[in-house]
């Protein structure tokens, strides 16, 4: 077994306020900074979407006192209606959420653009896209399937919309948000279960409860000014970093100033009620942002995980896979319901999840919405070959779980990680004593 020590100040900064900081800036009237922006394939994606439409930014990798490198982007607009016609289709390439959002942008655009991606992107649903916008006005077309490419044939003349949103999904809210801005009067977003909050945090957007749902209420045709954005690190990384010093007995790894927004840390509430050694320090709130330290020691063992509860899932749907591989390799069991969702990801995670776990020895069922581990047979000998389905989480949780155990995994395409962790192993290495 194998023993990871150390602090960690070098996690990827958080994608989803990454993606938000870059969009909200191209939105914004002025020049707008932000301080460590994330260089995930993700994320940079979104930046030279960005500029493909016409936005005017740089990026510039400044080197820091303790020799890590930070980025920070500039982006200059002048506001809502900056952006151009592009001169091909918008290459989005492995992010949903590049896409996803910035069609809300465009359908608010008067002119016509087309967003593709890479081959898992150009699978997955994008009718939850052009169902709010069409309701707008807008002109949207996608392949018969319901999948990109995605058309646009953008309107100055969007309507404003009140939108029960018909699955949690945090893009969703966010490009009907980001379309809402141009409307001609102000929208409202309904949830009825909620996500992550970061668009509205980062807009300053007025919320409130009424029976029993989140009512958000976006003014239309209002300029945003420029203001500077700081990105903490991403949670979503750190819960791959918090498996690992769960997983391999004697480890202890303090984990710095990651972001601990309610609505992203529900993965750490799963894991002390299981009874995980976690320990939060060094609360405070950045622009609007809850940041922390976490403590992991692999001193208790933890309870199986059984995550059913749809909001729970809602605001920890990405730490999923890696909450599944720890607890099948640290109990042996796993159960999950309510979670169809995870289906519709850069893979399809529950069979991706349960391919590989099987692989492994371990005994699994699937069902539509979930699946469950019942046990392991004996752990198979010598190298496994498992599947990222290039899925940069399931490469991790894996990944992760072969380091903890010191397991000899074969992980096909491994460099997906980069998608959101371009420094995964160069951090491993760094923690293993
Ligand atoms: O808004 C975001 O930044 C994200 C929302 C989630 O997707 P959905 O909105 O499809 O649930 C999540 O899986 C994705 O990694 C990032
Ligand atoms: C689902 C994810 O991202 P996206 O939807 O942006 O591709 C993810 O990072 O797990």
């Amino acid at each position: 077994m194998r023993v990871f020590k150390g602090e960690v100040t070098a996690l990827p900064p958080d994608k989803s306020i990454s993606h938000r900081a870059a969009l909200i800036g191209a939105l914004s009237e002025g020049t707008t900074e932000i301080t460590n922006f994330s260089g995930g394939f993700d994320n940079q994606s979104t930046l030279s979407v960005l500029q493909r439409a016409g936005i005017a930014l740089s990026q510039e990798e400044i080197v820091q006192l303790n020799g890590r490198t930070q980025r920070r982007v500039v982006i200059k607009s002048r506001g809502l209606w900056s952006f151009q016609p592009p001169a091909e289709p918008l290459m989005c390439n492995n992010s949903g959420s590049t896409m996803r959002m910035f069609a809300g942008i465009l359908a608010a655009q008067p002119f016509r653009s087309e967003l593709i991606g890479d081959s898992s992107l150009m699978k997955r649903p994008m009718k939850r896209v052009a169902d709010p916008l069409r309701l707008m006005g807008a002109d949207i077309e996608l392949s018969s399937s319901g999948t990109a490419p995605i058309l646009i044939n953008g309107t100055k003349a969007l309507k404003p919309i009140a939108y029960r949103l018909p699955v949690p999904s945090a893009q969703v809210k966010s490009l009907v948000a980001f379309a809402a801005l141009h409307a001609d009067g102000e929208s409202r977003i309904i949830e009825q279960v909620r996500s992550r909050d970061h668009t509205e945090v980062m807009l300053g957007l007025e919320s409130f409860d009424q029976n029993g749902e989140r009512v958000i209420v976006v003014p239309g045709r209002k300029q945003i000014e420029a203001r500077p954005f700081y990105i903490p690190a991403d949670p979503s990384a750190a819960c791959f970093i918090v498996a690992l010093g769960l997983l391999a007995r004697g480890s202890e790894i303090m984990i710095r100033d990651v972001c601990l927004n309610p609505t992203r840390a529900a993965f750490l509430d799963i894991l002390m009620a299981a009874g995980a050694g976690l320990h939060i320090e060094n609360l405070r709130v950045i622009g609007g942002e809850s940041i922390g330290d976490i403590l992991v020691s692999s001193a208790s063992r933890i309870e199986p995980l059984c995550i059913s509860d749809p909001q729970l899932i809602a605001i920890a749907i990405d730490e999923i896979p890696m909450l599944a591989v720890l607890s099948a390799f640290a109990t042996g069991c796993f159960e999950l319901h309510n979670a169809a969702e995870l289906r519709t990801k850069e893979s399809d995670r529950i069979a991706a999840l349960v391919v590989n776990l099987e692989r492994l020895g371990f005994v699994c069922e699937q069902y539509p919405d979930g699946f469950v581990v019942t046990g392991r047979k004996q752990a198979p000998s010598g190298t496994v070959v498992l599947d990222s389905f290039d899925d940069h989480r399931i490469a991790m949780s894996f990944a992760i779980a072969g380091r903890a155990t010191g397991g000899s995994f074969d992980i096909t395409d491994i460099d997906v990680v980069g998608v959101s962790f371009p420094n995964f192993f160069e951090l491993l290495d760094s923690l293993e004593a």
